[in-house]
């Protein structure tokens, strides 16, 4: 008889190997070539993506790259690694390995090391609170990518999101709740999400109800009013209308309304990198200052926290 043998698979999404022009266009060509992300007829944006999008794109966002990389490499690499390390730590005797959707590690090399190690049921978490299709999906696509050639499939549990796990929500709270205790209460605190947009959710995607379930939460925990949070959707791309309020048009109002004081947290990312470091803790102070704002303060994700590695515990145990 087979006994069982438990592996934990962490995925996020990726980044460059460093932060120069060619290595950003070879991630952002892998990342955005994926239907799961960007779903315009193949032959169509083929020659967008190729002769528009990467030439331009990657020079300029490489130079936003070097501006958050630390000595260890890219911020969503070097929390992600610490994360594992700190899970791993809590598991003895559970090999934990960490994937990304895009990029290197990718997901082959990681689940092969779990297989390699003799796991027969390989716990998959995504580190994305809130569901989405262009995220959560597409990790679910890349394990079933490498699967296929598996002669012996482990047992899987795959799990779908937390965005209201009470873990979850009491880690964010204590951060929060420590950020006021740090620079005073604000007159608004702001709930920063990556957008997506607005046709995924049209075409069935749960991820703004995913969000909105998570403020909620939020809200209820820390007994705020409620016109004291606001949720809004960062990190647009492309033509088409995404989530709405974007994060840095709301920014840019909320001065002139005499909220000159926020604070910031982007609930979404598990780890800080561009998205956050560089878009909202650089590119919005500056907008919500230079619109007469007075205080910005951000606060950090979750990252390797206690408490962030206690609900990832949480998370997966729960699967053993
Ligand atoms: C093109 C469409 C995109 C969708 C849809 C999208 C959804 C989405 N992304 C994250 C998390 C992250 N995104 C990050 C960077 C990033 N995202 C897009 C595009 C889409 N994201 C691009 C093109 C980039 C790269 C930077 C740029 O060129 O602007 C990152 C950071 C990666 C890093 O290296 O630090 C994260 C994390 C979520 C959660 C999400 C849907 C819910
Ligand atoms: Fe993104
Ligand atoms: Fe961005």
């Amino acid at each position: 008889m087979t006994q069982t043998k438990f592996g934990v698979l962490l995925v996020n999404l990726g980044t460059p190997e460093a932060p120069t022009p060619q290595a950003v266009k070879k991630y952002l060509a892998e990342f955005l070539s994926d239907i799961r992300v960007v779903d315009t007829p193949r032959l169509l944006w083929w020659p967008i993506l190729n002769f528009v999008i990467l030439p331009l794109r990657s020079p300029r966002v490489s130079k936003l790259y070097k501006a958050v990389w630390m000595e260890e490499g890219s911020p969503l690499m070097v929390y992600s690694r610490r994360q594992q390390k700190a899970l791993a730590e809590r598991l003895p005797g559970t090999p934990v390995e960490l994937a990304m959707s895009y990029g290197k590690p990718g997901m082959k090399e990681p689940i092969e090391k779990l297989l390699a190690q003799g796991v027969t049921k390989m716990v998959v978490l995504p580190l994305y609170p809130q569901y989405s299709c262009s995220t959560s999906a597409a990790v679910f696509d890349g394990v079933a990518r490498v699967l296929k050639f598996q002669r012996r499939l482990p047992s899987l549990s795959f799990i779908r999101d937390y965005a209201t796990h009470p873990a979850y929500i009491s880690a964010l709270k204590a951060s929060i709740e420590r950020s006021f205790a740090q620079h005073g209460e604000p007159d608004r605190l702001v709930l920063s999400f990556h957008g997506i947009p607005k046709r995924f959710v049209a075409e069935g995607d749960d991820y703004e109800q995913r969000c909105r379930d998570t403020a909620q939460a939020l809200t209820d925990a820390l007994q705020l009013p409620s016109g004291k949070i606001m949720l809004t959707f960062q990190s647009r791309f492309g033509r088409e209308p995404w989530l709405t309020p974007y994060t840095d048009e709301t920014l840019k109002g909320l001065p002139a309304q005499g909220v000159k004081h926020i604070q910031i947290l982007c609930p979404g990312f598990a780890a800080d990198c561009l998205e956050t470091l560089e878009e909202i803790k650089g590119e919005n102070r500056e907008i919500f200052i230079h619109a007469g704002g007075e205080r910005f303060e951000y606060i950090d994700a979750l990252n390797d926290q206690p408490e962030h590695i206690d609900l990832l515990q949480q998370l997966v145990t729960q699967h053993f």
